[in-house]
């Protein structure tokens, strides 16, 4: 993983096409991270999460994706996958000749955004996941082979503002990308919510055991970004020969976890590319 390869331009103009809940973490952490509020324009639908991002952010937001791409050196699509090719598709006449495109959706391809925004675009595929609001995000990304390195520096300073980066060379491995990082956010989540079920069942108040789980998945967390100890190290300092740690882990294996882990992350794969099929429509 690395770190922006250059600092982002602060004069860059940032449009952005969905106001959603992905595209609210980007702008948190691009804020966050001084990017200039009047600089970054947002097309959102609903007047809700409109006023939010103005009144969070001090960003323009507008219902219009005319208005807010004009002028832009990026256009940042964070729709849902199954709405992006109608939506391009009300935009590609008034996308900016140069600006940069680039996709946050899981599944599309960079050659089915370039075919719905008109074609002739150079397209970064990015995909982010949501720790981008605390710049704790972790970006994979690929560039179709009509962006130069300016676009590659320029779709990296932006995502790498907000957290680290890693680039891929081939584009089917982005949909692996998504699975693991994308929406691995949830797979700590649901982590979280079921060792706290667990300790309300074993007899905690539920109050307890809500703090001490969030914690001990949030400070496990911070040790793995605190030093580059390997995670199966990092267990087993945890984990004292015929202690407590290692009948759980013993549990956990005899029930199959790496397994489960392993399936899940390739359903997610799949769905990606299920998602680039079924957008054709
Ligand atoms: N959530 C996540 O953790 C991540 C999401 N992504 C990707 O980001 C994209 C957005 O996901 P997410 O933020 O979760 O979704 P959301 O539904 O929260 O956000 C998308 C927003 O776009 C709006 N929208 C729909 N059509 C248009 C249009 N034509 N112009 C402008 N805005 C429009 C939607 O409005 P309405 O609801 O009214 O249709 C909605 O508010 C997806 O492609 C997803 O794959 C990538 C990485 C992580
Ligand atoms: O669930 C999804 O499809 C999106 C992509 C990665 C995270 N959220």
């Amino acid at each position: 993983m690395s770190e922006a390869a250059s600092a982002l331009p602060r004069d860059i103009r940032i449009a952005f096409i969905g106001g959603g809940n992905m595209a609210r973490a980007l702008i948190g952490g691009l804020c966050r991270r001084g990017a200039e509020p009047g600089r970054i324009r947002v097309a959102e639908p609903q007047a809700a999460l409109r006023e939010g991002l103005k009144a969070d952010f001090g960003v323009v937001a507008t219902a219009s994706g005319t208005e807010a791409v004009a002028d832009a050196d990026v256009v940042l699509l964070a729709v849902k996958p199954q709405v992006m090719r109608e939506a391009l598709g009300d935009l590609a006449a008034s996308l900016p000749d140069g600006a940069l495109l680039v996709s946050i959706a899981a599944g599309l391809t960079s050659s089915q955004i370039d075919r719905w925004a008109g074609g002739g675009r150079r397209v970064v595929r990015a995909m982010p996941n949501t720790p981008a609001l605390i710049g704790q995000g972790a970006t994979g990304l690929f560039a179709s082979a009509a962006c130069d390195e300016a676009d590659r520096d320029r779709a990296e300073a932006l995502l790498g503002a907000v957290g680290a980066c890693a680039w891929v060379e081939e584009e089917s491995q982005m949909d692996a990308v998504t699975a693991l990082s994308g929406s691995g956010p949830a797979y700590l989540f649901l982590l979280a919510e079921a060792m706290q079920a667990a300790g309300e069942r074993e007899g905690l108040p539920a109050d307890v055991a809500r703090r001490l789980a969030r914690q001990t998945v949030a400070g496990a967390a911070a040790m793995l970004v605190a030093d580059e100890t390997e995670a199966g190290e990092q267990r087993r300092r945890v984990t004292s020969p015929n202690g407590t740690t290692q009948a759980a882990v013993e549990s956990l294996q005899a029930d199959g976890f790496e397994a489960l882990v392993g399936r899940a992350i390739a359903a997610a794969r799949r769905r990606g590319a299920e998602l680039s099929a079924a957008a054709e429509g």
